[in-house]
């Protein structure tokens, strides 16, 4: 609706005036002050995303794959990390936050190694092979509607998306929380599977972080 776009160019404000173009720490900092300072989101935030850039840089991977866009917050959180010639593709159905993302990633000078797909995760993870020329992907963060994080982590099975040691890196998991998801990928013989303790962004609540090593 209007008002949630009202916020979104809000953010883009708070981004063009704190954040240097081409920089992307500074867009990340200016997110971050304007979730804390001024209106919540639900940005994976400062606290799960060093979490995430620690995973990032230890699978330090070529292709990566992101479930649910928003801003482009976590977007620019992964690209940044990535090697030259590395590619992150990141999925997203709503426009609205698709053209604040694009905006967003722009800002931080890393459209080369993000390419941002509007659709459903669900249309387009069969699509990846022909459509882009993905074989596998070597990391996946999920962060996008949470009944969808089990049904797709299946279908990028089926679709030979995932190879040995391709990781999963789930958003969420305490809160607002993924039972199927987590009782999936900790009971399967597929995946080696461990929780980093952490809170939802901006706040004190618990929230964490679960790791998914794909065993082939
Ligand atoms: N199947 C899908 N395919 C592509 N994009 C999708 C799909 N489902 C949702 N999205 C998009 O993700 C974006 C962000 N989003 C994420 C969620 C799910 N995430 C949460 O609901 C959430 C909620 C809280 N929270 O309530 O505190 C905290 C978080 O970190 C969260 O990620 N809902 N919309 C939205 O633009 C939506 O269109
Ligand atoms: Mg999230």
């Amino acid at each position: 609706g209007s008002l949630a776009l009202l916020w979104h160019d809000r953010l883009l404000k708070a981004v063009r005036k704190r954040a240097t173009r081409g920089d992307p720490q500074s867009v990340i900092s200016a997110i971050d002050h304007f979730c804390r300072h001024n209106e919540w989101a639900m940005n994976v935030g400062d606290e799960k995303g060093s979490i995430l850039d620690s995973v990032v840089s230890e699978v330090n991977p070529e292709k990566v794959l992101e479930l649910g866009t928003y801003c482009g917050y976590s977007t620019v959180r992964i690209a940044r990390l990535l090697p030259p010639g590395a590619r992150l593709i990141t999925l997203e159905f709503n426009v609205d936050y698709a053209a604040i993302a694009r905006q967003v990633i722009a800002w931080a000078g890393l459209e080369d190694k993000i390419q941002l797909v509007e659709g459903a995760s669900e249309d387009w993870i069969p699509r990846m092979k022909e459509h882009f020329g993905i074989e596998t992907f070597d990391f996946v963060f999920l962060d996008h509607w949470k009944d969808r994080y089990l049904p797709d982590t299946k279908l990028m099975e089926d679709c030979g998306l995932l190879r040995k040691g391709t990781v999963l890196l789930a958003d969420n998991v305490i809160c607002p929380g993924v039972p199927d998801y987590l009782e999936y990928v900790r009971n399967s013989l597929s995946y080696k599977s461990c929780y980093f303790k952490s809170h939802l962004e901006y706040t004190k609540a618990e929230d964490g972080l679960e790791k998914s090593v794909f065993l082939g």
